[in-house]
């Protein structure tokens, strides 16, 4: 049965004795944009608690990269398996969940909703996945304290500022404890000291958690506190480094 919004496809969690299976595989990903090509034959493997780095030049495919890796974004070829699960084979719906219970994604500007509290912005994977309102709220506190928010719940998103918004969008991308983590330059709307701290943050909770993060950036410090850079260029895999 072709796994949907009503028949989520289940839960990937590796029983013990399977936990070194990878989180992510892409084989030979191709992806152009019209005539533009952005990913030529791609592999790429990740396994749980690791972070990699993905780097390269302007223009080198890495957000495309980001978003065939998280499903936003289907490639023309090759095939990308998440949390055990081909992507290909699941609908937009059925992706969505797979998302929104098992992966954060965390984008450049943290891509909060600017009219609703801060507090239910980090709610909303849980509420959107029919969680009660009083446990997804008592959640959100606890992921904004675990950000330094704790003050900031019951203002709009559009309060805050560029560096707190941006922590507020890692607290949504954490409260739900994600197998996944997958980061578009997280830290480029911010100077260089809230930009350390709020790093510091993703990697040290999500490698509290086990989780694995895959992270775009074209800075080499930000890069060097990975387990692993991955460098692109024009679309392919330049090199890949082992850096820890
Ligand atoms: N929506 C789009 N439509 C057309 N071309 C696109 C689109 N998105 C990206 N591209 C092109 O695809 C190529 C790869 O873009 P991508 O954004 O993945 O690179 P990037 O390495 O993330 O760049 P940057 O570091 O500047 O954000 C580039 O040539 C870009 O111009």
């Amino acid at each position: 049965m072709t796994p949907t919004a009503e028949n989520p496809p289940p839960a990937a969690d590796a029983p013990a004795g399977e936990a070194a299976d990878p989180v992510l595989t892409l084989r030979a990903v191709s992806h152009a944009y019209a005539r533009t090509p952005a990913l030529r034959e791609v592999s790429l493997t990740v396994h749980p608690g690791e972070v990699v780095a993905v780097t390269g030049p302007s223009g080198c495919g890495k957000s495309t990269l980001l978003h065939v890796a998280a499903g936003l974004l289907l490639p023309q070829a090759g095939s990308v398996r998440l949390l055990g699960q081909d992507l290909a084979d699941l609908d937009e719906p059925a992706r969505a969940v797979l998302r929104r219970r098992q992966v954060g994604i965390v984008l450049q500007y943290g891509q909060l909703v600017p009219d609703l509290s801060v507090e239910d912005n980090v709610a909303l994977p849980l509420l959107l996945d029919g969680g009660e309102l009083d446990a997804a709220r008592t959640a959100a506190r606890d992921a904004l304290a675990r950000v330094g928010l704790e003050q900031a719940g019951a203002a709009t998103a559009q309060e805050l500022s560029g560096g707190q918004a941006q922590r507020a969008a890692i607290a949504r991308a954490l409260i739900t404890s994600p197998r996944v983590l997958f980061a578009d330059e997280p830290t480029a709307s911010l100077d260089a000291v809230a930009g350390a701290d709020a790093l510091d943050l993703l990697l040290s909770v999500a490698r509290r958690d086990g989780g694995a993060v895959v992270l775009v950036t074209h800075d080499n410090t930000t890069a060097a506190l990975a387990d692993r850079e991955v460098r692109l260029r024009d679309g392919s895999v330049e090199r890949e480094s082992v850096l820890r």
